[in-house]
């Protein structure tokens, strides 16, 4: 009894001790940054959606500059906004930053048989980037450029009855219809976008931050009991998952029956065919990337499948109908840049279909959607890597496992790059070839950079191109009553505006 009397302080004096060390990782090491609370660190702050915490790391790059330090529960994060250290961190040492800031409880990328491409590091990491790179190349774009055409017909027509007698439309949800279209896999497509979203799971990242050790017992728990706060990730993991079968099992029958493989539906078509012929050669640098043996497959299990299907949808889903969403509110307040736009389209896409080729011709285009994600870098999450290898980042000593996060919105609107009118919209600074040296240099990634950059960018791009194209042939985005200016910004994983009203006026 008395040993107990003894053991227990004891232990509950070395937790407390173990968590105000972490807690002051940086203050120790000289680093400025937010402290938050003991235990949480800046959670509090971070995880507020009503906030998003690419705004709240903007406050604090404004306080502390442009490397500082923070922590969540036990995760070390050391925030980035000085170009030579993204480029540095992104590039130059990729070898030492290969793995992506992820919380505990999103599993073990090492381990987890779903684990896809966003989270994947290493050897693993490569297979499945070299398997699904071929699902965006020029040919398959090419060959999904109907799809993509298609849905944006369906839009415009949507959008006729939608706005008949003048009505304000809420761009937003128009262009979350259209992304949900082209990327959903097909039995994801009448899903709400809510559940594949739905804002409830704030305490997951928290526990999983604050007690990483446990991290695999609570995920354990979460996906028994859906009513702990996963009820819509295990909603949308079956549905995918029973999709991904049902399709194995119709390609058997079909192939029992001598019916020929058509032409690919959706994401699940093109992961089953995919492969990448030059996997088992993947000469490796360096040790860490050595447990190569294992994932010498050549293509993917049903399960990875599953999981880069899951991924896509995730990543590729949201962020367009954002960007686009942004597009359409700074061509309403900016009727200039929209007429020089239109003349643009006007003059390239004058048949009613829009080829890839015709596409690729709207170069003025291009510059409206860069300068639109220079200004509202939505999806900055990403943009964060994990040191794999202890290093030195400026002037900073990295630890293995400390991770690094870029304050995007930060970078793209520094003076210092971009010169005084760096918050204006203004396309025209793309067509100075000083632009693209930013972007080569890390200044500009609204994709990430480097070896990890965005796999869907140029999906993206055709996507956003070709719906403005066929709205603009035909309207002008106009500012409505409605129209909140400037936009009221909430999110966490993605930051997006509450809603983006506005007027589509018919052109002569
Ligand atoms: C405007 C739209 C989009 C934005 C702003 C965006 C942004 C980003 C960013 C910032 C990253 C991190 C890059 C890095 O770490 O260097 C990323 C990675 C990724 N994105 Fe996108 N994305 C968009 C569209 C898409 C689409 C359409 C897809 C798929 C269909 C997609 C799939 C992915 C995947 C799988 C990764 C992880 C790549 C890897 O680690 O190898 N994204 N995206």
């Amino acid at each position: 009894m008395s040993i107990l009397l003894l053991l227990i302080p004891t232990i509950l004096i070395g937790i407390l001790s173990y968590y105000l060390w972490l807690w002051t990782y940086w203050r120790r090491r000289g680093i400025p940054g937010p402290l938050g609370y003991p235990f949480v660190g800046v959670f509090p702050q971070t995880l507020k959606s009503e906030y998003p915490q690419y705004l709240q790391m903007r406050d604090w790059t404004k306080q502390y500059g442009p490397v500082y330090g923070y922590t969540e529960g036990t995760i070390k994060s050391l925030i980035v906004s000085d170009i030579d250290l993204v480029h540095e961190l992104f590039v130059k040492q990729y070898d030492n930053f290969y793995g992506r800031k992820l919380n505990p409880i999103q599993g073990d990328p090492e381990k987890d048989p779903r684990s896809n491409l966003f989270s994947a590091q290493g050897f693993r990491w490569k297979r499945l980037r070299a398997i699904s790179s071929s699902t965006f190349t020029n040919n398959s774009l090419r060959r999904i450029n109907l799809t993509v055409e298609d849905s944006a017909v369906e839009l415009l027509r949507h959008i006729e009855e939608k706005t008949a007698g003048g009505k304000e439309i809420d761009m937003l949800q128009f262009c979350q219809d259209f992304t949900m279209d082209v990327i959903g896999c097909i039995p994801m497509r009448q899903m709400d976008s809510q559940i594949i979203f739905g804002d409830n799971r704030k305490h997951i990242p928290l526990i999983g931050g604050v007690f990483p050790k446990f991290a695999e017992f609570f995920r354990f728990f979460m996906l028994k009991f859906p009513f702990l706060g996963a009820a819509n990730f295990i909603h949308v993991n079956k549905t995918m998952i029973n999709a991904v079968n049902n399709r194995i099992a119709q390609r058997e029958k079909d192939a029992e029956n001598g019916i020929e493989l058509g032409e690919p539906q959706d994401f699940i078509d093109l992961f089953l065919d995919a492969r990448a012929d030059d996997v088992e050669h993947f000469g490796e640098s360096n040790g860490d990337f050595s447990k190569s043996t294992s994932y010498s497959n050549r293509q993917l299990t049903t399960s990875e499948i599953v999981g880069q299907c899951t991924v896509f949808l995730i990543a590729g889903f949201d962020t367009t109908a954002l960007s686009l969403s942004y597009s359409t509110y700074l061509l309403a307040t900016h009727p200039e840049i929209q007429r020089k736009l239109q003349e643009e389209v006007d003059r390239e896409c004058q048949n009613p279909e829009i080829t890839f080729d015709q596409l690729s011709k709207l170069k003025y285009m291009d510059c409206v959607i860069k300068e639109t994600l220079r200004l509202y870098p939505l999806g900055t999450l990403a943009n964060s890597r994990r040191c794999m290898r202890a290093t030195k980042l400026g002037d900073v000593e990295v630890e293995v496992g400390t991770m690094v996060q870029v304050d995007t919105w930060s970078l793209h609107t520094d003076p210092k790059i971009w010169g005084d009118d760096a918050k204006e919209f203004k396309p025209e600074r793309w067509t100075n070839p000083d632009a693209d040296q930013i972007f080569q240099k890390g200044g500009y990634i609204p994709f990430g950079l480097g070896p990890r950059q965005c796999i869907g960018m140029r999906l993206a791009y055709m996507e956003e191109k070709m719906l403005l194209s066929h709205i603009l042939r035909k309207y002008s985005f106009e500012i409505g009553k409605k129209t909140e200016i400037p936009l009221k910004l909430v999110g966490r994983a993605t930051t997006q505006p509450t809603s983006v009203w506005m007027q589509l006026k018919l052109r002569n």
